[in-house]
């Protein structure tokens, strides 16, 4: 039993710019460096880390498949999040709008190979949800005392289609 099906539509910064970044090296680099060798792209990413750091860590996550059950949100209240991919894989990405302090109406994004996400200080969001193997990202997030994850439960569930 599901409540609805959500659709898996293309990760786009315009569609996605309610709830973050998108990292990617679309278009022409900001800047060149290293003897021209080198395309920056700089600053992409709006990170907040609210009394605490930033830190680096990598998760190995389990790959799913499609369609997808989406029985959980998130959200951490104190800091962003990022997702950099290790490997060229398209990743699935799930975010709400925040309604009086519980998600709204879910919405999927697939992302392209290559891309990377930053979920703004607050978003509601799925965990990470790889599709391919290895399922190894490079995440930066808040490392910082006390609590910093709000959890609901979504039942029914809602089911993810590509
Ligand atoms: N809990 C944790 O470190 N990861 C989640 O926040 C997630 O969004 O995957
Ligand atoms: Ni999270």
């Amino acid at each position: 039993m599901f409540r609805s099906d959500i659709r898996c539509q293309p990760l786009t910064a315009e569609a996605f710019g309610p709830f973050g970044d998108v990292l990617d090296c679309a278009g022409a680099p900001d800047k060149m460096i290293n003897q021209g060798m080198c395309g920056r792209f700089h600053d992409r990413a709006s990170m907040e880390f609210t009394d605490g750091r930033a830190g680096l860590s990598l998760f190995k996550a389990t790959p799913r498949t499609l369609p997808y059950t989406l029985n959980l949100l998130e959200r951490h209240p104190k800091g962003s999040q990022a997702f950099i991919p290790m490997s060229e894989h398209p990743f699935l990405v799930t975010v709400a709008p925040d309604e009086d302090g519980t998600p709204g109406q879910p919405l999927a994004f697939l992302t392209a190979p290559g891309q990377g996400i930053n979920l703004h200080r607050g978003t509601w969001h799925g965990v990470l949800t790889p599709l391919h193997l290895p399922g190894l990202f490079a995440v930066v997030d808040r490392i910082g005392p006390g609590a910093n994850l709000q959890e609901f439960s979504l039942d029914p569930p809602y089911r993810v289609v590509s």
